[in-house]
């Protein structure tokens, strides 16, 4: 075990060997803490390493300077610092015990006791430590186990653990989904629907990625269908549709199946009805950004996709938008063919201007823009023929549109 850590890309990074020449002077004093172990043990890749420290926070940010290494406090208050080593960021915390919480952000007192502060996280798998020197792993509530059989467990009281931060709820549905094997032990169920009231007290922000994440996962349906069952979508979306349970592995069939790409849009939409007012609420109140609002609304608004206008939703709304409606709300016939229309088709360009209907006799004001609507629609309706074509016909149109208007 230790070698997996110790000799790890992520853990032998010049900027994490820096940091830790730069802290630990004494022995005992500075781990590794929670994702980065987890992962790497199971032999993940490692973005983020968090460190944890019986340093005092002012002691950290000194010691780092000493060392020309940049700080920022980004949360001192929790005894953590940021520090910017080769390029990227490492979260150093000083060890703590809870010591008040309100459900949302825990009062803490700082720690020199590693199994304190293993104490006041939220799951087994996520207390593990690991020694930023040797690599020696650290584990005080069976974590490794736990690892091996997929099991996620929360450290000590279930209820008491979510209580001290109501997002753990979602944490644990997220990593049931990322780790678990399709089990779930009842008394964690039963203490995150007890919880679940506690969501509403988090910011939207947190409550969205956490979301988020748990929905781009390979695999959520266990996780999203236990939530459903327990209750856990209704503080925060209670619009959640019937469907869901049924749409989302179908999107997932589909992904897999035809080699498309995760699509966070997709995902979000199996778990609401396809109504333009409910997608707005719900996006308004879970604060989703602007691109993402509007990639909600185009898959929502609109025809439903067929086979004959499915490029024409491509061309409208661009090819993932188009592939996304077609997953969502076709059976599986009707997708298969308008992914055929898709497969090896680029969207064209729309290839004639104002000038060239001028050109073609049509007297410059509001009627360019009519005529232009009119071809492109007609150019649409012919399945997008090439330029050649689109012009000889586009002139047809126009001669008969200026000698309709002049008889008229
Ligand atoms: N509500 C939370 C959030 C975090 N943690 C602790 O803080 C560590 C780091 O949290 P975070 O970076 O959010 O998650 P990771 O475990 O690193 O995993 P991932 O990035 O995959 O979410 C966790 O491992 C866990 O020990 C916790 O106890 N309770």
């Amino acid at each position: 075990m230790t070698e997996i850590i110790y000799n790890s890309d992520w853990f032998q990074a010049k900027g994490l060997r820096n940091i830790v020449d730069a802290l630990s002077k004494e022995n005992d004093g500075l781990r590794i803490v929670g994702g980065a172990v987890r992962d790497s043990l199971l032999g993940l890749s490692v973005s983020d390493v968090d460190l944890a420290t019986k340093l005092l926070p002012k002691e950290v940010m000194g010691r780092l300077e000493r060392a020309g290494i940049k700080s920022v406090p980004t949360g001192i208050e929790h005894g953590t610092v940021t520090a910017v080593s080769d390029g990227k960021n490492y979260e150093i915390t000083t060890l703590r015990r809870d010591v008040a919480t309100d459900g949302r952000r825990a009062v803490v007192a700082f720690s020199t006791d590693w199994k304190e502060d293993a104490a006041r996280r939220d799951f087994t798998i996520n207390a593990l430590y690991a020694d930023a020197y040797t690599g020696e792993i650290f584990d005080y509530f069976s974590g490794q186990h736990d690892l091996n059989l997929g099991v996620v467990r929360f450290i000590g009281d279930a209820e008491q653990r979510i209580a001290e931060d109501y997002l753990r709820i979602l944490r644990y549905f997220r990593f049931l989904a990322r780790f678990g094997t399709g089990s779930a032990d009842q008394e964690a169920l039963a203490a995150c629907a007890k919880g679940a009231h506690g969501l509403t007290a988090l910011s939207r922000e947190r409550i969205a990625q956490e979301l988020t994440r748990l929905i781009t996962l390979p695999n959520p349906v266990f996780s999203v269908q236990l939530m459903v069952d327990h209750q856990i979508f209704a503080p925060f979306l209670p619009e959640l549709d019937k469907a869901a349970v049924e749409r989302l592995p179908s999107i997932l069939d589909r992904e897999v199946q035809h080699k498309l790409a995760v699509s966070l849009p997709a995902r979000l939409l199996t778990l609401l009805p396809r109504d333009q007012v409910i997608v707005d609420r719900v996006s308004a109140r879970l604060k989703l950004s602007n691109r993402l609002r509007e990639q909600l609304t185009n898959r929502v608004s609109g025809d439903l996709p067929t086979e004959n206008n499915i490029r024409e939703l491509a061309y409208r709304k661009g090819t993932s938008c188009a592939i996304d409606t077609a997953a969502l709300y076709t059976n599986s016939n009707v997708f298969a063919l308008c992914l055929k229309r898709l497969l090896n088709w680029d969207v064209p360009v729309f290839g004639i201007k104002g000038g060239d209907v001028i050109a073609m006799g049509v007297p410059a004001g509001p009627m360019v823009a009519k005529t232009l609507h009119l071809l492109e629609q007609t150019w649409i309706n012919d399945d997008f023929p090439a330029t050649d074509d689109l012009l000889t016909k586009s002139h047809q149109i126009v001669v008969e549109l200026l000698s309709a208007t002049k008889k008229a």
